[in-house]
């Protein structure tokens, strides 16, 4: 579903709970935060003035993730024309840069079937644009940083995720960058949280007869009432969470069986290259080459525990055998590790969201990216290995909710960076 012409009337960011959130790991710790403050220019930085209570453009944020780097970045469409005038040339050419292209290099892709127009975000009204690249670009990334005059800032960018912590010392070497970094797991409940606010009745959807082709429909998904929820973040690898009210999470769980896996052996066992690549030959497979099903154990189904024939008992189950594994093809062996990766993952969200006694289940990451099978497969496995309890919740913003998460703390702590 694109997401465009929206126009948001709230100033949404005050509505982000102010308190102590728990910490992300399963015991209890607590961030605060800070309220916004008065910014003063900076000349000689680069910095656009802004004596009101928001910080100096540009305003980015950045989930340097596992596999993929997600940058978002705010475009103020509200420039008054003094602002314009006095706008410094680097945020210029910076801005020119980003909105000039939809593809970056062979491997930068810029998301404009995602960009949100006419979004408040402090107080300033402007575009969100969402940008991605393998995090293993990173030396280029920086050096193109620099070319266009990012070291001349010498300012903080909010950056989170892995990365925010191993390539903090290139940032601040190669670029004159102080990244100031926040904890990915915050980040990705406050952006979930920002967006879904800012993007009411269009964010949040889930499958309707997911297993049939002819009827399958994708359905908005009201969540005006979200708590308690169950993030499941499928990135490289997967992070659970529970969110029980607006300042009130806990990673209950993980599994570092995740897309990084479904991508890496993909790649070990069809030769392919890239992410699309694979979904696309899983798209053309049949797991059932590879896969043993209950009825290729059983003769038909196994009534008695209400496993039906056509259930996989066991992944990757026939490819012991020689002469099964003469037959199969690439298309099949991304299918079964599509398949297996993705049940497994819904069997970790279905025994956490039972622990929890939480029936909505939202799946986000990259992961789910182009990736409908998967969709497909975890909406019914939530659906039928619970009797009908329980929701798969499906969000359009797949993996930037960390990076809108990392920009909105611009806003809370832009005056502790503006010290820094
Ligand atoms: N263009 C892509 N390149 C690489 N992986 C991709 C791509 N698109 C989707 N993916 C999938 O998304 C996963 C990364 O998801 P993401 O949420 O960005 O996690 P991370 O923060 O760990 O990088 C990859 O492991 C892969 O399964
Ligand atoms: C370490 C991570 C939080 C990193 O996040 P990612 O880059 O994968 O999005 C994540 O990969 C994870 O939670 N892995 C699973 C670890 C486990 O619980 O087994």
């Amino acid at each position: 579903m694109p997401v465009e012409d929206k126009s948001v009337i709230e100033e949404n960011v005050a509505k982000i709970p102010v308190g102590s959130i728990q910490a992300a790991n399963g015991h209890a710790g607590s961030i605060s935060f800070r309220s916004k403050s008065t910014m003063e220019m900076n000349g000689s930085n680069g910095h656009q003035t802004s004596h009101d209570s928001t910080p100096s453009m540009p305003w980015f944020g950045m989930d340097i993730g596992g596999t993929l780097t997600k940058l978002v970045y705010f475009e103020p469409t509200d420039l008054s024309e003094a602002e314009e005038e006095s706008e410094v040339e680097t945020i210029k050419n910076i801005r020119r840069y980003l909105k000039s292209n939809s593809a970056y290099g062979e491997t930068g892709h810029r998301d404009a079937h995602l960009q949100m127009e006419k979004l408040r975000v402090g107080n300033r009204t402007g575009t969100l644009h969402f940008i991605r690249f393998p995090t293993s670009e990173m030396p280029q990334f920086l050096e193109l940083s620099k070319s266009k005059g990012m070291a001349t800032l010498a300012s903080t960018i909010c950056a989170t995720g892995g990365g925010a912590y191993k390539f903090e010392e290139d940032f601040q070497r190669e670029v004159n960058l102080t990244l100031h970094k926040f904890d990915e797991l915050d980040c990705l409940i406050h952006g979930i949280e920002y967006i879904e606010d800012n993007n009411m009745d269009r964010e949040c959807y889930y499958f309707l007869n997911p297993r049939n082709e002819e009827t399958c429909e994708k359905v908005t998904f009201d969540f005006s009432d979200p708590y308690p929820f169950l993030v499941v973040n499928i990135g490289s690898g997967v992070s659970i969470l529970a969110a029980y009210g607006p300042d009130n999470y806990r990673r209950v769980s993980g599994t570092s069986l995740g897309g990084g896996t479904f991508l890496g052996l993909s790649c070990l066992l069809t030769g392919c290259k890239t992410f699309e690549e694979a979904i696309e030959l899983a798209a053309k497979g049949n797991n059932e080459n590879v896969d043993k099903l209950v009825r290729d154990i059983y003769g038909g189904d196994y009534d008695r525990f209400g496993l039906s024939g056509d259930i996989v008992a066991s992944s990757f189950g026939h490819m012991n055998s020689a002469e099964k594994r003469a037959k199969v093809s690439r298309e099949d062996l991304a299918c079964a590790t599509l398949i297996t990766i993705t049940n497994n993952i819904g069997s970790i969200a279905r025994m956490v969201a039972a622990n929890e006694k939480i029936e909505k289940v939202l799946f986000v990451g990259n992961f789910l990216r182009v990736n409908p099978i998967s969709m497909k497969l975890l909406s019914h496995a939530m659906d039928f290995w619970s009797g009908g309890q329980l929701k798969a919740i499906f969000l359009e913003h797949e993996g930037y909710f960390g990076a809108v998460g990392c920009m909105l703390e611009l806003m809370r702590t832009g005056d502790a960076m503006a010290s820094s």
